[in-house]
């Protein structure tokens, strides 16, 4: 990736916290430096042969991946029984994926559903976008505050620690009210009729997964003791994000991040890797990698279900190294409830023994702490829950 840097300083637009003002020039000569400066761009078509890796993308020390990760044993859970419809292994899926989240929150499934050629399809579809000049993926660039869009390293969000990753988001909508044809318009509208056919591909791929996650609330909702129904119907209609992740490889992938640690903000992940691997897991106060699985989907709950389950279940620490050998992909669908639906454990999961640990909110607001206000990371729904105490009491 080219840096573009003024003559005397590397646009570092730092991220408001809750607590920052907006960075305003307060002189002349502040406003003439303002003036100068030319946002970062980055592209990974030149950034994966540099050997000198720039300091944006250089991790802490104690964050820095560690040469080896040992695997973690994740539970492979079998959906084809509960699929066809079969009461007692539906019972048996729901016990598994309740020991999971109670201890990390991740687990794998199979026999889920979705079509082998449409993932497959999915997958090398992504060659095809990210393979363009960045110029061409700009035509999609992320505009500030929004979740949507093209990004390369998230230049102009975050001053340092950058991930070595560019990203394309897009809105999945299961409204009834909204077009039946969200992604597949988003494709047209943004990068043109040439992309109509990997639109459709991602249209279909995003029912797949919204398929797939209303499933996995039904057993979450069973092994919670909230009933089948309770989740499945909170998140009929959602609104999710479906984020492709491309990798470069990096020439010193032993200093850098694909993406640092964090939870997911969102509800439910349903993450596809390729064969490279890469994603790791913090398990029992160590990184623990989860290897690819091609027939298998990777799940984890992330902080809106964490509240939603009043804390009983865990979303859990995650990021992604890269390596200097190969690209690496993954396909992450985000199951996010309609924006403005109130994030509340049903009564069944508060007691006496169980008090509420989150405030109520809605999805909306959190993500645009996320977008707007905080880079999500291992602690955001803690942080998020105390700017919304705070809010309350002005
Ligand atoms: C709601 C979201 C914000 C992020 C994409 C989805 C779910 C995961 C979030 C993210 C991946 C967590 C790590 C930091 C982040 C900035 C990133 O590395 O991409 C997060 C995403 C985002 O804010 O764009
Ligand atoms: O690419 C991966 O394996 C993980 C990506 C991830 O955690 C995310 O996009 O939230
Ligand atoms: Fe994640």
């Amino acid at each position: 990736m080219t840096i573009y840097c003024t003559a005397n300083a590397t646009v570092t637009r730092g991220l408001l916290s809750p607590q920052q003002p907006p960075i305003s020039p307060s002189s002349e000569r502040d406003r003439k430096d303002e003036l100068l400066q030319q946002p970062l761009e980055f592209d990974g078509a030149v950034l994966r042969h540099q050997p000198n890796i720039p300091t944006q993308f250089v991790w802490p020390d104690d964050e820095k991946p560690t040469p080896e990760a040992p695997e973690l044993d994740v539970p492979v859970i079998n959906l084809g029984g509960f699929l066809s419809g079969d009461p007692v292994a539906a019972m048996e899926a729901s016990e598994l994926v309740g020991k999971a989240c109670e201890k990390h929150g991740f687990f794998l499934v199979v026999n889920h559903g979705v079509d082998r050629r449409l993932i497959a399809d999915a997958h090398s579809y992504m060659d095809l976008f990210f393979n363009m000049p960045l110029q061409g993926k700009q035509s999609a660039q992320r505009k500030p505050g929004e979740h949507t869009g093209y990004a390369s390293s998230f230049t102009g969000r975050f001053s340092s620690k950058l991930p070595w990753k560019e990203t394309l988001s897009f809105r999945y909508s299961a409204d009834v009210q909204s077009p039946n044809n969200l992604v597949e318009d988003y494709f047209l509208t943004f990068l043109g009729e040439q992309f109509r056919q990997l639109g459709r591909v991602y249209q279909e791929y995003c029912e797949a997964m919204n398929k797939l996650s209303l499933g996995i609330m039904e057993l979450l909702g069973m092994s919670l003791g909230v009933g089948r129904t309770h989740f499945r119907q909170f998140f009929e209609g959602n609104d999710s994000i479906m984020r492709l992740n491309y990798y470069p490889p990096c020439q010193k992938p032993h200093l850098t991040l694909g993406t640092g640690p964090h939870c997911d903000p969102t509800s439910l992940t349903i993450l596809h890797q390729d064969q490279v691997g890469g994603l790791q897991v913090f398990v029992e106060e160590e990184w623990r990698c989860i290897s690819p699985h091609s027939e298998a989907f990777v799940i984890n709950i992330g902080d809106t279900f964490m509240a939603l389950s009043n804390g009983r279940y865990k979303s859990c620490l995650h990021r992604a190294v890269v390596n200097r050998d190969s690209p690496r992909k993954s396909l992450a669908f985000f199951l996010c409830p309609q924006s403005e639906k109130v994030v509340r454990p049903p009564v069944g999961l508060v007691d006496k023994d169980h008090p509420r640990k989150y405030p109520d909110f809605t999805w909306s607001s959190l993500l645009e702490f996320t977008q707007k206000h905080y880079r999500a990371d291992r602690k955001t729904l803690a942080v998020f829950s105390q700017w919304v105490q705070e809010e309350e009491n002005k």
